[in-house]
């Protein structure tokens, strides 16, 4: 076993198929002791009976939502699973279908020694591919959990026409351009091993970064995402401050922010992600020699106006621009 420990977050609307993906990845997994944090809201758990334990230990956060509790209370269980339970190969935290992932996923990106524990490797998020279009509609949240996460999970196909599914793909893509798009029934698929997407490393960032639509992407008539390129360097101090109190004042606008960026006097690409109001900066592979050093940034959120953030941007833009 090798620290950090993966960590991936299953989220999705209510029956869109969470329990049926986790008793996949539970049968699939054998040679794996995983650890399930299965959350309930309400006092009664009925989830817990349903999943099939296996060999694997099954903790519950019974009184509510995780965040309704709050990160704290998360924080502490995730504090204790480290102390107790210190070996373990992944945990996978399924929330329940009203959570907010953010909530969930910042715990681990915000927090020093949970982070040196625990590595989150990916959220996925599982959809009604039958209900999506009129929760979406209903439910905000819905939209929420799509924009966040790193792996769409269209389950429930077996439910709907080849037409149905392709306008689901297409409006899964208007709400969330850079997620891994996967087709399922009963949370079943042979696409890719879910439990190492590692959509948080550096590498896997910047790979996502190759094809980079720019502009705004529109869904529902909300603005969902707003992407930047440009070759000028950034400041780096100038831009953290800005980010800083963006979040600070803007942070519920903002469900993610991803970029691969060129900082003034850097030799090598800089990833910047965050969620929720923390934003963490780690280096990525060195720029090449004589090649342009071109910034890409994208921001993912509910009506984010371009026109600022791209003056934003460009307040941030080095005064020393070819060191
Ligand atoms: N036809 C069909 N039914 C499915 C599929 N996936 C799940 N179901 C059924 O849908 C219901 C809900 O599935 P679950 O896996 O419990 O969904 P969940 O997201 O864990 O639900 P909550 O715990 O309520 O949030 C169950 O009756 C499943 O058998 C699928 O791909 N096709």
């Amino acid at each position: 076993m090798q620290y950090p420990i993966p960590v991936t977050v299953l989220t999705g609307f209510l029956g869109a198929g969470k329990t049926s993906l986790l008793n996949n990845l539970i049968r699939k997994n054998t040679d794996k002791k995983l650890i399930v944090l299965e959350n309930e809201f309400g006092e009664v758990s009925i989830d817990s009976d349903l999943v099939f334990k296996g060999d694997n230990e099954l903790f519950e956060i019974s009184n509510g939502c995780i965040c309704c509790s709050m990160s704290g209370e998360f924080n502490d269980v995730l504090a204790q699973l480290i102390k107790d339970v210190p070996v373990f190969d992944h945990l996978v935290v399924e929330s329940t279908g009203i959570a907010d992932p953010s909530a969930v996923a910042a715990a681990f990106i915000g927090d020093q020694i949970i982070q040196s524990h625990l590595r989150l490797d990916a959220v996925i998020c599982l959809v009604d591919a039958q209900n999506m279009e009129t929760l979406l509609k209903e439910r905000e949240e819905a939209r929420k959990q799509i924009a966040f996460s790193d792996v769409i999970i269209i389950n429930k196909t077996d439910l709907i026409t080849e037409e149905q599914l392709t306008r689901v793909v297409e409006i899964v893509k208007k709400i969330n351009n850079y997620a891994k798009i996967i087709t399922a029934v009963k949370g079943e698929q042979d696409e890719v091993n879910l439990l190492n997407m590692e959509a948080y490393t550096t590498k896997m960032v910047e790979q996502g970064f190759k094809f980079f639509p720019i502009g705004q992407q529109v869904a529902h008539d909300e603005v969902v995402s707003q992407s930047f390129v440009f070759d000028h360097p950034l400041d780096l101090l100038k831009f953290r401050h800005w980010l800083n109190v963006l979040l600070v004042i803007q942070g519920q606008s903002f469900y993610r922010i991803k970029g691969v960026l060129n900082f003034a006097g850097l030799d090598e690409r800089h990833i910047v992600q965050s969620v929720m109001n923390n934003a963490t900066y780690t280096p990525g592979s060195d720029w090449e020699e004589g090649m342009v050093r071109t910034s890409k940034i994208v921001f993912i959120g509910k009506n984010l106006r371009r026109d600022l953030l791209e003056k934003g941007l460009k307040n941030c833009y080095s005064d020393f621009a070819f060191l």
